[in-house]
C-alpha cells in the first residue's frame, strides 16, 4: 500500500486555526519519523470562506476534498456570521453539506479521561475509579438536522418553524453495524440511546437495533431514554462501553461526555462513510468541540482534541497506525507531565499552565523521542 498520502486541511474560524497549526506541527514529525508523506492542501471553508470568497463552502475546497484520502476540519461558525440567513452560516452552509456530500454518516466520538486528569473531571473520582472509556457512535448524515421540511413560515398571524426527524431503517441499520463492530472490538457492552416512549423515529430505532444486535449475539445490548442516558452518564460513568444513538442526541451526549473526560478540548472525532476495499475509509476528522469564539485570539485553547483528530485521520484513512499510537502516546506524555491549558488546569500540585503552542511544542518533543 503506497505509503504517500495527501490530505485536505480547512482550518476553519475561531480556535480552528489555532488549534489546527498544532496538528500540523505533529504532523510533520510523525511522518519524519514513521516514514511516510502527507501532500496537504489548505481550503477555505465556514466564516473565512463568507469572508474571503463570500460563501462557507467553496467548490473549490469541495474538489480539493474530493481528491484527497481524507480531510483533517477544525471547527467553523461564530457571532460574525450568526444572523446570516440558516443556509449561508458556517454551520448549515458548509460543516452539514460536507458531511452530507461524501456520506461520512458514522462519527465516532472517544471520551477518555486520562488517569492524571482525573481530577480535571467534574463527576466525583470515585465515579470513575479506573477513568472513563466510552466511545459514543452518533449517526451523522440523518435525523433532525437534515429531514425536510425545515423552515419557517406564517400561519394565523403567527409564525411556525419546523424542522423534521426522519430516519430510514437502512440508515438505522449501518450505524449500528458500526456500533456493534465497535463493541465487539471494546467490553461487548452496547447501549442504544432513543426517545422510544415519544418517538416513531425511535421506536424504529430501538427495533432496528434489536434486529441487528442477532448477528451479535456476544454484545450485551441495553437501551436507555436520552434523558435517562444523560442522567446516568453523570451518575455511573464507568457502566458506559459504547452508545449509539441519532444525530441530535449524539451531539448533546458526546459534549457531556467530553466535560466528564475534563474538558471538550480532549474529545476528537472521525465521520466515516462506508469502508473500501483496503479496509480504510475516507472520512472527515475534527474536534468534537466549536469554533470557542469565547477564547479564540489569545493562545489558550486547548490542542489535544484536534491533535487526537489527526491520530484517528492517521489510523482509520491512511492505515498509519504506528504514527496514531505514537501520536496517542505523545499526549499522554504531555499531559501525564502535568502540562495543561486553562481549560484542563485545576491548580493542583505539579499543574503547569501552558498556552495552545507550549502544549503542542511538548507533543511534538514527545513524539520525537
Ligand atoms: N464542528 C464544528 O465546527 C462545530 C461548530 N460549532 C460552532 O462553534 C461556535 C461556538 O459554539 P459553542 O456553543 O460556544 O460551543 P464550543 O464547543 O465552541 O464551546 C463551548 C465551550 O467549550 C470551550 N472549548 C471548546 N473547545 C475548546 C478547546 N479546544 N480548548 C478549550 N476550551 C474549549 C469553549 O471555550 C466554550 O467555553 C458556534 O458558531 C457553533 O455553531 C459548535 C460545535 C461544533
Ligand atoms: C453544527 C453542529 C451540528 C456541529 C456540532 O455541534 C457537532 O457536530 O458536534
Ligand atoms: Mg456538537
Amino acid at each position: 500500500m503506497s505509503r504517500n498520502h495527501s490530505i485536505a486541511i480547512l482550518a476553519g474560524d475561531g480556535i480552528g486555526p489555532e488549534v489546527m497549526k498544532q496538528a500540523v506541527k505533529v504532523l510533520d514529525v510523525a511522518c519524519a519519523r514513521f516514514g511516510f508523506t502527507v501532500e496537504r492542501e489548505h481550503c477555505l471553508v465556514g466564516g473565512a470562506a463568507i469572508d474571503a470568497v463570500g460563501c462557507p463552502l467553496p467548490q473549490d475546497t469541495v474538489q480539493v476534498c474530493e481528491k484527497a484520502d481524507a480531510i483533517l476540519f477544525g471547527s467553523v461558525g461564530g457571532p460574525k456570521w450568526e444572523n446570516l440567513p440558516p443556509d449561508e452560516q458556517p454551520e448549515r452552509g458548509a460543516l452539514l453539506p460536507i458531511r452530507k456530500h461524501f456520506g461520512l454518516f458514522a462519527n465516532l466520538r472517544p471520551g477518555v479521561c486520562l488517569p492524571a486528569l482525573k481530577h480535571a473531571s467534574p463527576v466525583k473520582n470515585e465515579l470513575i475509579p479506573n477513568g472513563f472509556d466510552v466511545l459514543c457512535v452518533r449517526e451523522l448524515t440523518g435525523g433532525i438536522y437534515f429531514g425536510q421540511p425545515k423552515g419557517r413560515h406564517e400561519e394565523n398571524g403567527d409564525i411556525v418553524a419546523i424542522d423534521t426527524m426522519v430516519y430510514k431503517k437502512s440508515e438505522i441499520e449501518r450505524i449500528c453495524r458500526i456500533a456493534f463492530t465497535a463493541a465487539m472490538a471494546r467490553d461487548k457492552r452496547l447501549v442504544s440511546v432513543d426517545k422510544a416512549n415519544v418517538l416513531q423515529n425511535s421506536i424504529l430505532w430501538r427495533e432496528t437495533c434489536i434486529e441487528v444486535s442477532k448477528d451479535f449475539p456476544e454484545v450485551e445490548l441495553s437501551h436507555l431514554y436520552v434523558d435517562n442516558a444523560a442522567m446516568q452518564l453523570i451518575k455511573q460513568p464507568a457502566s458506559f462501553d459504547v452508545l449509539v444513538t441519532g444525530n441530535l442526541f449524539g451531539d448533546i451526549l458526546s459534549d457531556e461526555m467530553a466535560m466528564i473526560s475534563g474538558s471538550l478540548g480532549m474529545l476528537p472525532s472521525a465521520s466515516l462513510g462506508e469502508q473500501n476495499d483496503n479496509g480504510l475509509y475516507f472520512g472527515m476528522y475534527e474536534p468534537s468541540g466549536g469554533s470557542a469564539p469565547d477564547i479564540a485570539g489569545q493562545g489558550i485553547a486547548n490542542p489535544i482534541a484536534q491533535i487526537l483528530s489527526l491520530s484517528m485521520l492517521l489510523r482509520y484513512s491512511l492505515g498509519e497506525n504506528e504514527a496514531a499510537d505514537a501520536i496517542e502516546a505523545a499526549v499522554n506524555a504531555a499531559i501525564d507531565s502535568g502540562l495543561r491549558t486553562g481549560d484542563l488546569y485545576t491548580g493542583a500540585d505539579g499543574e503547569t499552565k501552558v498556552s495552545t503552542d507550549e502544549m503542542g511544542d511538548a507533543i511534538v518533543t514527545a513524539l520525537q523521542v
